[in-house]
């Protein structure tokens, strides 16, 4: 279940307590805007480290670009490319992204691999696209993140199987042609990013859904609208419904998450692993997959479950949860 509850707008308020949805202790953020913002000593980063949702990451690879860009420029010489139809590049040379096109554009190795999942993030400028990969990647922020880059390999175990992920933190709207057709084209799962304090920002999202839909018209892959930033409680400009309703709209998954907070990270990327498995392997290792899960589920999370489906059948929203009832549960298609 998404939760809006959160303290107060920590931006208008320095050295702001922030509750820690991990270990439910309080973490103190010193100020700033939150994930970020947070570049106080290092005993308040120990804290923060101790609150990542995996808990210690393990030893991480970083690129800082995922593909070579020589090479790029190279490969989208006029009349190599053709129109990639995301409306996004053309200046001059023309993209195009054949159908499967995606392994021939990663840089090598464990990229062009099936296995490793490739999940990009998309979303206008400051909504929290670094963050949220920053805690995928177990990077703290400063000057280590900035050096880190911006793609990130990570194994996670998601339904008692290991998956391995690539997270790619490159979307720039305005770094050049080809970028944008690039990022349209490579990914097994998109997460598109908005930011609940910016209006601005999800109908930036709904444009890039349509972008998405015009690049990969052909391909069924997982996309998951993300509200982030929910923890800034008396900023917020998107409501709760609001990206839900868009979801159901544009046909994705939806998810509100606060990086500042780590709250939802780990159920958005577990999430997208879900999905792509979902599309990806036999309706037979999916069905065993969650009896699982199920079966490992505690006491605690089974009741809420049970009481979750009472309260959306007495609902008076039936007939909009009957439409949307699945955009918010990652684990379903
Ligand atoms: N309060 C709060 N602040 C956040 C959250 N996520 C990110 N921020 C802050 O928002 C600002 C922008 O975050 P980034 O992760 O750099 O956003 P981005 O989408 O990667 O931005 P670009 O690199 O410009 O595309 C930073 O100051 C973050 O600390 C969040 O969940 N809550």
């Amino acid at each position: 279940m998404v939760s809006n509850q959160g303290p107060s707008d920590p931006g208008s308020v320095p050295n702001h307590l922030y509750p820690d949805t991990a270990s439910g202790a309080m973490t103190l953020n010193g100020g700033g805007s939150g994930a970020g913002g947070n570049r106080g000593g290092g005993r308040e980063r120990e804290r923060r480290r101790g609150s990542t949702p995996w808990g210690p990451a393990p030893p991480l690879h970083r690129r800082s670009m995922p593909v070579d860009e020589r090479d790029l420029q190279a490969a989208l010489a006029p009349g190599a490319l053709a129109a990639a139809g995301t409306g996004t590049g053309a200046q001059g040379a023309t993209l195009e992204w054949h159908e499967g096109s995606s392994e021939s554009l990663s840089s090598g190795g464990s990229d062009s691999d099936e296995s490793v999942y490739k999940v990009l993030l998309l979303g206008a400028p400051g909504v929290g696209k670094s963050a949220l990969a920053r805690i995928f990647g177990g990077v703290e922020d400063g000057p280590e993140a900035e050096a880190a880059g911006h793609t990130y390999d990570r194994s996670i175990i998601v339904d008692g199987e290991e998956a391995s992920l690539m997270v790619y933190d490159i979307w720039e709207q305005d770094s050049g042609r080809w970028l944008p057709g690039h990022c349209m084209a490579m990914g097994d799962a998109y997460v598109i990013v908005y930011s609940v304090t910016d209006k601005e920002s999800f109908e930036k999202a709904s444009e890039l859904r349509v972008q998405l839909r015009r690049a990969r018209q052909t391909d069924d892959v997982p996309i998951i609208l993300v509200g982030n930033k929910s923890d800034l409680v008396r900023s917020r400009e998107v409501s709760l419904d609001e990206g839900r309703a868009c979801a159901v709209v544009f046909d994705c998954k939806f998810i509100e998450t606060s990086a500042a907070l780590h709250h939802n990270v780990q159920a958005l990327f577990e999430g997208v692993v879900r999905q792509i498995r979902l599309r990806r392997d036999s309706k037979e290792a999916n069905a065993r997959r969650q009896a699982g899960t199920r079966r490992r589920e505690s006491l605690g999370k089974k009741a809420k479950r049970f009481l979750g489906r009472i309260v959306a059948r007495n609902s008076r929203k039936m007939a909009f949860r009957a439409k949307s009832k699945s955009c918010h549960d990652l684990s379903v298609l």
